[in-house]
């Protein structure tokens, strides 16, 4: 196990790159604890796979450096540096048994023959696959031989870190939950740092204890479950997790407060907005939108069955606000106002929070 420190780290596909849309990956400053369950959590194309071949050294970083327990490790080929991957398509050797698959990686190390069998059989009793032991591992579920991916990774001890690279990808859908809640499940038993690749924010916000946004190869936050929810710091943040996403309002400014379509709105803080440079918005998620006698005026345009809720989309000077009702709860008919939850509503900057 290690703790991973990405510093001023930076990466371009091209030669000499001019300007920063030429940077697959913009200047990163990360830590992760040693210990920790992370997700890396981003739209195709924001550079997490860059990211993943840079740690796992695969690719070299144009810039910056990589520490593992602040160890230097960026120019250290990837078999020294003790990485366990598990790819979306499960590696395993079909015409071995389950046993030797999961013995493979202690047996090429050179580990006693008692210790691989002791350590074996604890993994397989860890990942449920103690009954498949003596079977060909050919004759498995892609679940079943993704958990060989992934045991295999567990039984050694010199693993620094195990990463996951969208690895329900091609799991069914019915099965995915349950290999989703044993992988946490497992990794609050091992503790080994883990990193979960994903543009699934469910597979994300279930897995890690911290999430890494990502956006056009820059970190757009780096929070729990609950931060990314309930203080999205960039609009983006806002826009990508929950569902439907947060609501994004032009933003005028009158005596320094921000006002929507001719009403001030009251935020989480109190800046003066009079000097602020640049694009102004504000931010508020469904989830504290309500109905009320007074607030901003809106027409309620359309209203769509969730379940325990409805989704009801309204529209209040040009622009979409959704609120999220319960059930039971009335809908006005057409006209009718909003008020926001002061304590979670935000005005941004250029996309960035104004704390
Ligand atoms: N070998 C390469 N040569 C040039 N550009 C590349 C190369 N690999 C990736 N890129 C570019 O770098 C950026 C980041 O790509 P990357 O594959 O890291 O993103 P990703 O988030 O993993 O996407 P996906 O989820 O689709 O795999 C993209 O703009 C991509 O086109």
């Amino acid at each position: 196990m290690a703790k991973i420190t990405l510093e001023n780290l930076g990466h371009s596909y091209m030669e000499s790159p001019q300007s920063e849309a030429d940077w697959a990956l913009k200047k990163l400053n990360i830590d992760w604890e040693d210990g920790g369950a992370y997700a890396l959590l981003g739209p195709s194309g924001c550079g997490k796979t860059t990211l993943l071949s840079i740690i796992s050294g695969l690719l070299h970083p144009s810039a910056g450096r990589v520490l593992f327990d602040d160890k230097d490790v960026t120019d250290l080929p990837p078999d020294q540096r003790h990485i366990a991957q598990v790819f979306q398509f499960p590696v395993v050797y079909d015409t071995m048994t389950v046993y030797d698959n999961l013995a493979f990686p202690l047996r090429n190390r050179h580990v006693p023959e008692a210790d691989v069998d002791k350590r074996v059989r604890e993994i397989a009793e860890m990942i449920d696959l103690t009954d498949t032991l003596g079977s060909r591992a050919k004759g498995l579920t892609a679940d079943g031989k993704q958990k060989i991916s992934l045991g295999r990774g567990l039984v050694r001890s010199d693993v620094n870190v195990i990463m996951f690279d969208e690895p329900l990808t091609v799991i069914d859908p019915h099965l995915k939950w349950l290999l989703r809640s044993k992988l946490k499940e497992l990794h609050q038993r091992v503790k080994t740092t883990m990193i979960y690749v994903t543009h699934d924010q469910t597979e994300a916000l279930t897995f890690a204890d911290k999430v890494v946004v990502m956006n056009l190869g820059e970190v757009v936050q780096i929070g729990t479950p609950v931060d990314l929810f309930e203080r999205p710091q960039h609009t983006f943040v806002g826009h990508f997790i929950g569902s439907p996403g947060m609501n994004v309002l032009p933003c005028a400014v009158e005596d320094g407060k921000p006002h929507f379509a001719g009403t001030e709105i009251d935020t989480a803080s109190d800046k003066n907005l009079n000097d602020i440079k640049g694009t102004l918005q504000i931010g508020v998620r469904p989830e504290f939108v309500q109905f009320a006698d007074k607030g901003v005026p809106a027409k309620v345009v359309k209203v769509s069955d969730a379940g325990r809720f409805r989704i009801v989309e309204t529209h209040a000077d040009d622009t979409s606000i959704k609120l999220l009702v319960p059930e039971g709860q009335g809908i006005p008919a057409d006209d009718a106002y909003l008020a926001f939850d002061r304590n979670h509503t935000q005005v941004y900057r250029d996309g960035w929070i104004v704390a």
